[in-house]
């Protein structure tokens, strides 16, 4: 009557500590991670016939997450996330692809007396960057790095014009508009056959351009809109990192509304005199996009 039609399986959620100690400096160096792992392969039977001999148990896929991690560097999380997909394909015949996803948290280094800590760290922010890596028996490795939960705000230098009127349209034209938005920026790499590949990738140095990149045009650019600013962010990071395929975006407009008080003895607050608005949190606009490369034509 009926038949799995899909299937996978793993332990999400695994929180994951590693501390690098230079003997010789003092300095420590700290990473945590919250890691995501499921697994695909011929596990069927465990579904359909309450057999467990072939499952590979979501807690021996947590252990392995802890093993692995003491004899492998978890950073950068790319390198990290191809390394256990890499030996959960290798390890167990049946299993055929592997998705580990890795949530990197910030820890960032505190400054005291203007000099850089050793051993101390604060959560600067709630951003986090975040991998999602498939690895396929037989196919190669597939990566995908974001940035997501960067909050930024423009207190000016953003308008919105010359959009589509209608007899349902109420919003006034904006020359001069406060932009914010929570960044959450993709780059999918171009496929890589093995761990090997994988392994001579800089990862970091792509995600600190990405990032860069991000923030400079979201500052620098004279926005005409969050469409028109975030294709961009698409453009230059494709230029800047020869090896990723295609970038998105999903960009919420997080709007400040201006606040009309001149019903109170007159005060000017709308318009060039508005300094006070009212955030909103609800509805937000909801802006994506994916940028690729133009496909080269055959002279
Ligand atoms: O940058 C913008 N893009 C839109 O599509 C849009 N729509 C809207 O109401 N405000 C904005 N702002």
């Amino acid at each position: 009557m009926s038949q799995l039609s899909y299937a996978r399986y793993g332990k999400d959620n695994i929180r994951l500590y590693k501390v690098d100690k230079n003997e010789k400096t003092g300095v420590h160096t700290v990473v945590e991670q919250t890691v995501c792992t499921l697994l695909e392969g011929d596990i069927e039977t465990s579904y359909t016939k309450a057999d467990n001999s072939v499952v590979v148990a979501t807690d021996t896929q947590k252990q392995t997450t802890y093993i692995l991690a003491k004899q492998n560097p978890i950073d950068p999380p790319e390198h990290f996330a191809a390394v256990l997909g890499d030996h959960f394909i290798k390890t167990y015949p049946h299993i055929h692809a592997a998705h580990v996803k890795i949530i990197q948290h910030r820890w960032t280094r505190m400054a005291i007396d203007g000099k850089l800590h050793p051993h101390s760290f604060y959560r600067d922010s709630n951003e986090i960057r975040v991998v999602e890596a498939v690895t396929r028996e037989g196919e190669g490795i597939t990566i995908r790095s974001k940035i997501e939960k960067l909050l930024v705000l423009k207190s000016t230098g953003s308008a919105f014009h010359g959009f589509h009127r209608d007899e349902y349209t109420q919003l006034p034209e904006a020359w001069d508009r406060i932009l914010s938005t929570e960044i959450e920026a993709g780059w999918k790499w171009k496929m890589f056959k093995d761990l090997t590949e994988v392994k001579k990738v800089d990862f970091n140095s792509a995600w600190v351009k990405a990032r860069d990149i991000t923030m400079k045009t979201f500052a620098e650019d004279d926005s005409a809109s969050v469409q028109a600013t975030m294709y961009k962010m698409c453009d230059q990071i494709l230029a800047a990192v020869p090896l990723v395929e295609a970038v998105d975006y999903a960009l919420p407009n997080k709007h400040y509304f201006e606040i009309d008080l001149s019903w109170h003895k007159g005060i000017k607050n709308k318009g060039k005199d508005a300094t006070v608005f009212a955030p909103q949190s609800d509805p937000n606009g909801l802006i994506q996009c994916t940028v690729t490369r133009k496909s080269k034509s055959k002279l």
